[in-house]
């Protein structure tokens, strides 16, 4: 139930109520981030998404608390003429539309590409046209690999922090060549992003830009054949888990060697709310958002969760829980991929006092009982059926 008591700001101001336009607020970071501010605040939303199937429950019956405050527009906002109408009529408007998989990036490249850019441009535009604050999602992608990836495999300075630390004012981004097509997404924010700072400079758009690292929770992405397309490939945590929901081996792409840090997504949308209500503190800047604590190979995160998962579904692991597969086999052609992903939290530390709370541990525990609890009894009844041949 939202507090009616007046909420302040870091700095002890009273929060005024805002009306957000939020664009992608049917996807996984959109949904949760709508029951935050429903559930804790006084805010308006404009949810605009192509589906609502991750927030049909904020949107029905028509007596929950919150009903007036949240509408939803089926836009695509690759062509709507209502998408400037429904920004002027907004305080602040978030952009967290992306086609974000990387198993379209180096086959969908061109999608990607005008997802990730073009089709932006009009929401920056609109936005600084109108004179409204935009937190637009961008990506830790954007660092590419770490300097430390081009020293040899046994020099001692890959450990040196200077070598692999991603910091938002320092970090170069570093990208494989064109042929290695991963990467259209990563540029492609990239170029959002310097079009949206320099906005900024030449126009005084207010802006803030959002680094996720491994956003992890429920709602994430699909599991092939029960929510999403049967040859669909999600992002790692719902390929994982449509592996351990089905009793079979997970899949380490390159023998699982690339390091990630994951972060609960309860911890990282604390982080956003904090964005949105303290506007002097993060207005012109870029953000990391992710948890340096949680840092594991793809290999350790299968370990983690099939050992999780035998204790949440109370089954007991396979005898060969993994396998290693090529990136070629699982990808295809022109994959590539970050190293290591470690945010310095240095900036969003001194503006926004944030720091994540949650262990990849209780992460995972919370998560998976999810999964399990979402998808056991359909994903028996689709291993039930006869497979077309
Ligand atoms: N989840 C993460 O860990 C993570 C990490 C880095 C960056 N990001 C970025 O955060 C944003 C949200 O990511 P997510 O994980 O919620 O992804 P998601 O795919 O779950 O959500 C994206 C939403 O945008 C909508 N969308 C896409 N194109 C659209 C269009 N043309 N018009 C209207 N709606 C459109 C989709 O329908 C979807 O609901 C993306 O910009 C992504 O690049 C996410
Ligand atoms: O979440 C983020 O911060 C960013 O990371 C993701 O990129 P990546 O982490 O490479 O995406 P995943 O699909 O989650 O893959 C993570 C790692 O697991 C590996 N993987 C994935 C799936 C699988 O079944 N097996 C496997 O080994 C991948 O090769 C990769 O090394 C996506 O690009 C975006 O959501 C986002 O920009």
């Amino acid at each position: 139930m939202a507090s009616s008591t007046v909420r302040v700001d870091l700095d002890g101001k009273p929060i005024n109520q805002l009306t957000i336009c939020m664009i992608g607020a049917g996807g996984f970071i959109g949904s949760h981030l709508c029951e935050k501010i429903l559930n804790e605040t006084q805010h308006k939303i404009l949810a605009l998404d192509v589906y609502n199937d991750k927030i049909k429950h904020l949107l029905e019956p028509d007596s929950l608390s919150w009903a007036g405050r949240i509408q939803f527009h089926r836009i695509n906002i690759k062509h709507d003429s209502r998408l400037e109408g429904l920004i002027k009529m907004s305080d602040l408007t978030i952009n967290l539309a992306a086609i974000c998989t990387p198993a379209d990036y180096n086959t969908r490249p061109l999608d990607t590409i005008y997802s990730n850019f073009v089709d932006a441009l009009p929401v920056v535009k609109y936005c600084s046209e109108n004179g409204k604050r935009l937190i637009h999602f961008s990506t830790c992608e954007v660092y590419g690999k770490t300097i430390g990836s081009f020293l040899p495999k046994d020099s001692p300075l890959r450990q040196d922090p200077a070598y692999y630390m991603l910091k938002e004012d320092a970090s170069p981004c570093i990208f494989g060549s064109i042929e290695k097509q991963r990467w259209s997404y990563a540029c492609a924010k990239q170029l959002i992003e310097r079009l949206v700072y320099a906005e900024g400079a030449e126009n005084g758009l207010e802006f803030t830009i959002v680094r996720p690292f491994n956003w992890i929770g429920p709602r994430m992405d699909f599991i092939p054949g029960v929510d999403g397309p049967s040859e669909g490939v999600p992002r790692v945590l719902a390929c994982f888990s449509n592996a351990l929901l089905r009793r079979e081996p997970l899949k380490l792409v390159d023998g699982g060697e690339s390091q990630r840090t994951f972060v609960y997504i309860k911890d990282a949308i604390e982080a956003v709310l904090l964005m949105i209500e303290n506007p002097s503190r993060a207005n012109g800047h870029i953000f990391n958002v992710g948890n340096p604590n949680n840092e594991v190979t793809v290999r350790q995160l299968a370990e983690m969760m099939t050992a999780v998962y035998a204790n949440v579904s109370g089954e007991p692991a396979l005898e060969k829980p993994t396998v290693d597969v090529s990136s070629k086999e699982f990808y295809g052609e022109g994959y590539d991929d970050s190293d290591k992903r470690i945010p310095d939290m240095t900036i969003i530390n001194r503006q926004l006092g944030w720091n994540p709370k949650t262990s990849l541990w209780d992460l995972l525990d919370s998560t998976l009982t999810y999964q399990h609890k979402t998808y056991a009894e359909a994903i028996k009844k689709v291993m039930s059926q006869p497979t077309t041949s």
